[in-house]
């Protein structure tokens, strides 16, 4: 079974301060990665990470992901795409000292987008990572576009397209800053630890918003409807919307456990 695992923007970046990496949480996190892997060494892991102040403060500023026309709106697609690998180059730098065997994969470099939809993309170094014993890793970056030019696709806009893809049973695992879905958002009294989809978008609950920072790709509302859909079509088992804050969550989770909440579907259990 593939682990589709995203470190997400809102856990890796200070959303709020734009370039702001959080360097120790990510070194944390390799090494929890590293610690399960070493447990559990057959675990095939493609590892995904969202761009948090680096990506969405440009995009945001230059519209991209609605699409680029003008000289200037090119400019800003490149800027965003800087800002995207600037922040893959410092996880990478922060993993490859956790002895962690990882390799980028650039989205820009490969996918070509059809209205904000991945619709190519030549996946052949990713398998052959994932055959070598490597974790292939990819980010939420900016891609060119057959109809609007150039867009933006997030790492979840990623996993569902590798996922449909692989064709293999597999499971997403989305480690952010909040502690999994709040059922009362922004209030965050009630923590919801187990949300059956089969129903969705048709249960679609108003607790489900975008991120309070600047972000471009939907948060939180967006990432649950992508799961549902994925879970719904048989591609993944289930996604698990963690905290990836508290220490030895992100080991615990790639260990099975459920430490924030699960999206499932009935016609598994
Ligand atoms: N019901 C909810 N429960 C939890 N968080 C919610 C809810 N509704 C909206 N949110 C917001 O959505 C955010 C998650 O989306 P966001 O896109 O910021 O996450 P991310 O994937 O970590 O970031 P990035 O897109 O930069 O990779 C949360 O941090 C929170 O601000
Ligand atoms: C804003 C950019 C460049 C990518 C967005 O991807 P995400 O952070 O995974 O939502």
């Amino acid at each position: 079974m593939i682990t589709f695992l995203k470190l997400g923007g809102s856990l890796i970046t200070e959303k709020d301060k734009a370039r702001h990496a959080r360097q120790a949480t990510i070194r944390r996190l390799g090494m929890e990665i590293r610690e399960a892997m070493e447990e559990r060494p057959d675990l095939q892991i493609i590892l995904g990470h969202g761009s948090g102040s680096f990506g969405h403060i440009p995009a945001h500023k230059f519209k991209t992901r609605d699409g680029v026309f003008s000289q200037d709106e090119w400019l800003g697609f490149a800027e965003v795409h800087h800002e995207a690998q600037s922040l893959n180059q410092i996880v990478m730098d922060i993993f490859f000292e956790c002895g962690l065997p990882c390799i980028p994969i650039s989205p820009l470099s490969a996918v070509e987008a059809k209205n904000g939809i991945a619709e190519k993309w030549d996946i052949f170094p990713i398998i052959a990572a994932l055959k070598n014993g490597m974790i292939p890793v990819v980010y939420g970056d900016t891609v060119f576009d057959i109809i609007r030019g150039g867009t933006i696709l997030s790492t979840e806009d990623l996993f569902v397209f590798l996922a449909a893809k692989i064709k293999q049973s597999g499971r997403v695992l989305l480690a952010g800053w909040e502690e999994g879905l709040w059922e009362d958002f922004p209030d965050r009294t009630k923590l919801i630890s187990k949300l059956e989809i089969s129903n969705y978008p048709d249960q679609k609950k108003e607790f489900l918003k975008g991120s309070l920072f600047t972000d471009v790709t939907g948060g939180m509302a967006e990432k649950v409807h992508l799961m549902a859909n994925l879970i719904q079509n048989d591609i993944i088992r289930s996604a698990l919307i963690f905290s990836g804050e508290k220490p030895l969550n992100l080991r615990n989770a790639l260990l099975d456990q459920i430490p924030g909440t699960l999206l499932y579907s009935n016609k598994e259990e």
